[in-house]
């Protein structure tokens, strides 16, 4: 398409000018709303487009549609369904680059990641089409030759809301088990990064999917509350922070929907003194600075074994102090811009009250100001570390969702898991030791959806992903350790 083609250029380059609603097979401008929003290009500062806000009208439009839609794909067959997604991932592989460097254009991350991303994102419509054939209900043998059966059927119209970290993978994750058990979805956005999912959308379509399956509104709150009050919506599944997952979880019950939540989380990483240091310092790394440290999972408070710290902090400042920061087109950058001014300030807020709080900064913490005179007004900072940090500070205690690391000494295994489970959160966890004993007996102790064995952030689409506690666990669902 020709907005994607605009896409393969460089950084500083682009404008959007498409449509970003999408609704019954094609891109529209919607009906109503008309609030606009600028979107904005983290590396440079540059406004993208305007993005209308979708109001009432255009949200029952985009459910009417996938109403229509899900009458057809929720009578074909599992393998019908499993072919069609098949395809759609498929098409993403073949069109790898682009999607990444759309994702990279509009939320900063560098390119490097976002080819992982949209790995991941392809990967989960190929696990979830594998799945569509085999799903099916029970025979039941009841007294007398009789026998009773349960069928697994689709809910309808499901809705989709999702977070500005992974634009595109999120709404894979989403619309890859919705879709291969036969429902329909409408999915919005984040109003920060509209872009890569009206792309997904198109290639749903390209694919084979019934027009109107797979639909996007753009807007913020007011967008997403029409979508979760909406009579026709059977389900809500949403990625975001605590205090919007507590809105829509209120909202779903005034309309007896069930909910799933992905919320945010202050994770605890457990570095013991046998572990292997430098893969434990590459796991902190990982843990931390992902996507310019701004990952739901993330291992933000790392624990250290005492009699290790000084030689963990120096070689995880140097590192950290090595990552390369600037525009993240280019091959060789690891960290790129934050998602906006505001949240970069936000951040910067953590970082003066952690030292207000008694924090010594060890490394970064500081703007960034590339030599490129064309990144002059992106949104970068330099990694931080966080020394002398206590449990009760809020740089330990709340999300920062920023790169910013905070490491505090312990002396004993019973106190580690105690301090770890401290937390309102409980999303992931992890633990680097060689100890395989310790390992499996700590993580088991750590009230978190995921968890971490000698690596961190390693989450294949096969394992299941959700949290504890305040990080919105779905009712049933188990946890996952990965370990290598
Ligand atoms: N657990 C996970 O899988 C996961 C993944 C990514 C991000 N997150 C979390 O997301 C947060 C960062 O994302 P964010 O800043 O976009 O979160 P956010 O809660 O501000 O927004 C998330 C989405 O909800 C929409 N929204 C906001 N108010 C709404 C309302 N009242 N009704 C309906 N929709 C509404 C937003 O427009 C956006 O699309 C962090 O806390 C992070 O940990 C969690
Ligand atoms: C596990 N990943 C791939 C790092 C994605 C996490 C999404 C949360 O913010």
């Amino acid at each position: 398409s020709p907005g994607l083609a605009a896409m393969s250029s460089a950084t500083g380059t682009v404008t959007v000018q498409q449509p970003l609603n999408y609704r019954a097979g094609a891109r529209v401008q919607p009906a109503d709303g008309g609030q606009l929003e600028e979107v904005l290009e983290p590396a440079t500062g540059r406004v993208l487009c305007k993005l209308p806000c979708s109001g009432e009208k255009e949200v029952d439009l985009a459910v009417q549609s996938a109403k229509a839609a899900f009458k057809i794909w929720s009578q074909m067959s599992g393998m019908e369904r499993c072919r069609v997604m098949l395809e759609a991932a498929r098409i993403i592989r073949e069109q790898r680059e682009e999607i990444a460097t759309m994702e990279t254009i509009n939320n900063g991350k560098s390119i490097f990641e976002a080819r992982v991303d949209i790995d991941i994102s392809w990967q989960c419509l190929e696990y979830y089409a594998g799945l569509a054939g085999s799903l099916a209900g029970e025979h039941i043998q009841l007294p007398g030759g009789s026998f009773g059966y349960t069928r697994r059927e689709p809910l309808g119209v499901c809705v989709g809301i999702g977070a500005w970290n992974y634009p595109f993978q999120i709404a894979c994750w989403k619309s890859g088990p919705a879709l291969a058990c036969g429902n329909a979805m409408v999915f919005k956005p984040s109003p920060f990064t509209p872009i890569s999912v009206v792309r997904l959308a198109e290639i749903f379509t390209e694919a084979g999917v019934p027009k109107g399956l797979f639909n996007v509104v753009q807007g913020g709150a007011a967008t997403g509350q029409f979508l979760c009050q909406h009579p026709d919506v059977a389900k809500i599944s949403f990625t975001g922070s605590v205090p919007t997952g507590i809105k829509i979880m209120e909202m779903a019950a005034k309309g007896i929907k069930p909910v799933t939540l992905e919320l945010g989380g202050k994770s605890p990483l457990i570095i013991f003194s046998d572990a292997d240091l430098e893969n434990a310092v590459k796991g902190a790394l990982m843990a931390n600075f992902l996507t310019q440290g701004e990952v739901c999972c993330n291992g933000t408070r790392v624990f250290v074994e005492r009699k290790i710290l000084d030689t963990f902090t120096k070689e995880v400042v140097k590192r950290t102090q090595k990552i390369k920061i600037g525009d993240p087109l280019l091959e060789d950058t690891r960290m790129g811009a934050l998602i906006n001014r505001p949240h970069l300030n936000r951040v910067q807020g953590f970082i003066k009250q952690a030292k207000e709080q008694g924090a010594e900064v060890l490394c970064g913490g500081d703007l960034y100001v590339p030599d490129d005179p064309k990144l002059k007004n992106g949104y970068y900072m330099r990694p931080c570390v966080l020394g002398n940090c206590k449990d009760d500070m809020t740089c330990v205690k709340e999300e920062i969702f920023g790169p910013v690391m905070a490491i505090l000494p312990f002396d004993t295994e019973e106190e580690v898991v105690e301090r770890a489970n401290a937390t309102k959160f409980g999303l992931a966890g992890g633990v680097f030791t060689r100890d395989i004993q310790k390992a499996h007996r700590v993580v088991a102790a750590l009230k978190a959806g995921m968890c971490f064995i000698n690596n961190y952030n390693v989450s294949p689409v096969e394992l299941p992903f959700g949290g504890y506690k305040f990080s919105g666990r779905t009712a049933g669902q188990p946890s996952s350790t990965t370990h290598s």
